[in-house]
């Protein structure tokens, strides 16, 4: 249908993508205190003004690379399956941790949100985040939430919105890599963006496939080469 968007959730295990999918759903899909609860993807929507957004919730993961199933799950969808946005859920009791797969993630798509979770219990643990300074750095909004008491959920819902309707652009931050790292991009990256076109980011797949990753590299061959060809 028109007016319906993918979003997906993605997050380190035990950041509460889960709760939040769920009190945005409606839905029950199993919640609990310890890691790799979520295996497969749940979906759900929720109606949000002329539109409906069907949230896919990911398996957590610590990285997405190819160590993993769930790490291939959640990478292969981000990437494969382009959601309309992407939510980054992050434990703010553990930011710093958590930012790792943030900036991978920012690394493999343009309309990323990222949803600082458990703001409630930062709080009590004295924790400050200056989250404008974070969307400076980053490049895409960044929103404290608190699933389990569903604060922050307007202004996340009306953010999604905003990127689907363009009024929102995110500038995902890139990192910089070594010297002789970017080298090997550029000397690279021409020759990937012939395959993948502008479908998949260039940048991060030169970057994959220079780290040796042959799960993505199968991948690859597999949605975008011919099959008389492999
Ligand atoms: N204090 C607090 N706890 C929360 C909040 N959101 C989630 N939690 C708790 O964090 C724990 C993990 O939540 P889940 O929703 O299962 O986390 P998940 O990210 O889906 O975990 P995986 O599926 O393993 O990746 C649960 O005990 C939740 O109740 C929050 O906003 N505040
Ligand atoms: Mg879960």
């Amino acid at each position: 249908m028109g007016n319906e968007y993918r979003i997906a959730l993605a997050g380190n295990p035990n950041t509460g993508k889960s709760t939040l999918f769920n009190a945005l759903t409606g839905l029950r899909q199993h919640t609990g205190n310890w890691a790799g609860k979520t295996v497969s993807m749940a979906q759900g929507s929720v109606p949000f003004k002329d539109k409906v957004f069907q949230l896919v919730d990911l398996p957590g993961t610590y990285s997405l690379f190819s160590n993993s199933k769930d790490e291939e799950v959640a990478r292969n969808y981000i990437v494969f399956e382009k959601p309309d946005v992407t939510l980054v859920v992050l434990d703010a009791t553990s930011l710093e941790r958590n930012l790792n797969l943030a900036l991978q993630v920012l690394e493999m798509t343009k309309n990323v949100v990222i949803c600082i979770n458990l703001i409630d219990e930062a709080e009590k643990q004295g924790i400050k985040i200056n989250e404008k300074l974070l969307m400076n750095r980053l490049g895409v909004p960044v929103i404290k939430i608190s699933a389990r008491n569903k604060i922050g959920f307007p202004l996340l819902l009306d953010t999604i919105d905003r990127i689907i309707t363009g009024a929102i652009e995110c500038h995902p931050a890139q990192m910089k890599y070594s010297d002789e790292i970017e080298e090997q991009i550029r000397k690279i990256e021409p020759k990937v963006r012939e395959m993948v076109g502008d479908r998949i980011s260039s940048r991060w797949v030169s970057l994959r496939l220079l780290d040796g990753d042959e799960a993505l590299l199968n991948e690859l061959n597999k949605r975008f080469v011919p099959e008389g060809v492999r």
